[in-house]
C-alpha cells in the first residue's frame, strides 16, 4: 500500500460521520421537491459547480422531473488546502445564459465567496434569475455577505472541515458516502 492510501484510510477511520448516507439520501429527496416545486416550469439552465458539485448534481438531476437543461462550470478556491484564496475560473460557463433562469448546484457554502462570484457572474452576463443549491451550509460567522444563503439547502452543519458526498480531503474521499469531519479540523 502507499503511504498516501494509508494515510487516507487513516484519515476515513479518524473522521466523525457528522450525517450519515440515509441522511443525505433524505435531504436530496427534500431539495429535489422544493426545486421542483419552485422551477418546474421556468426551463432552467442547470450548472454544476465542478469538482465538488458532482455527486449532488448526479443524484439530483434524475429527481428533477421537468425540462432541464444541464451544464457545467469550473471554479475553486481552496485546491489541496483546508483554507480558501482567490477564486480561479478553471473553466466559465459556455452556454448563453441571457434571459434564462440559472441554477447553480455545489456541495458546500462555507465563507460563500465562490457562490456570490459564481451568480454575479451569472447576472453579469444577462441571466434573468439566480438560484443556488448546496448540500451544505456551514454554520460560522464569516460568511462573505451577511446573511448569505443558498435559495435550496439540504443541511446545515457545523464549522469543521468536511469531506464527503464530493467535498474532498487533499483531493480524496469526495466518494466518502455520507459527510465527515477531519480529526481535529
Ligand atoms: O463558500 P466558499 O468558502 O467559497 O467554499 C465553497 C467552495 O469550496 C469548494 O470548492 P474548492 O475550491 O475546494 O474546489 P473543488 O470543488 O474542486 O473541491 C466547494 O466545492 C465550493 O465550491
Ligand atoms: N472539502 C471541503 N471543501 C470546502 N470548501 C469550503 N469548505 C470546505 C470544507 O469544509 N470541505
Amino acid at each position: 500500500m502507499t503511504d498516501t492510501v494509508a494515510e487516507m484510510n487513516q484519515v476515513m477511520a479518524d473522521a466523525d460521520c457528522l450525517v450519515t448516507e440515509q441522511q443525505v439520501h433524505t435531504a436530496i429527496n427534500t431539495m429535489a421537491q422544493e426545486i421542483a416545486d419552485r422551477l418546474k416550469d421556468s426551463n432552467p439552465l442547470l450548472f454544476c459547480v465542478m469538482n465538488g458539485g458532482l455527486i449532488l448534481t448526479g443524484q439530483l438531476l434524475p429527481k428533477l422531473h421537468f425540462p432541464v437543461q444541464a451544464e457545467y462550470m469550473h471554479a475553486t478556491r481552496y485546491r489541496q488546502e483546508t483554507t480558501g484564496g482567490i477564486l480561479e475560473w478553471k473553466l466559465r460557463p459556455d452556454a448563453d445564459l441571457n434571459d434564462r433562469t440559472v441554477l447553480i448546484v455545489d456541495d458546500i457554502l462555507d465563507e460563500g465567496t465562490t457562490l456570490c462570484a459564481i451568480a454575479d457572474y451569472c447576472r453579469a452576463h444577462g441571466a434573468r434569475e439566480v438560484l443556488t443549491a448546496v448540500l451544505v451550509d456551514k454554520q460560522h460567522d464569516r460568511k462573505a455577505r451577511p446573511d448569505l444563503k443558498a435559495d435550496f439547502t439540504g443541511m446545515e452543519v457545523e464549522d469543521r472541515f468536511l469531506f464527503g458526498y464530493g467535498m474532498d480531503y487533499k483531493g480524496y474521499w469526495r466518494n466518502a458516502p455520507g459527510i465527515y469531519a477531519v480529526k481535529g479540523l
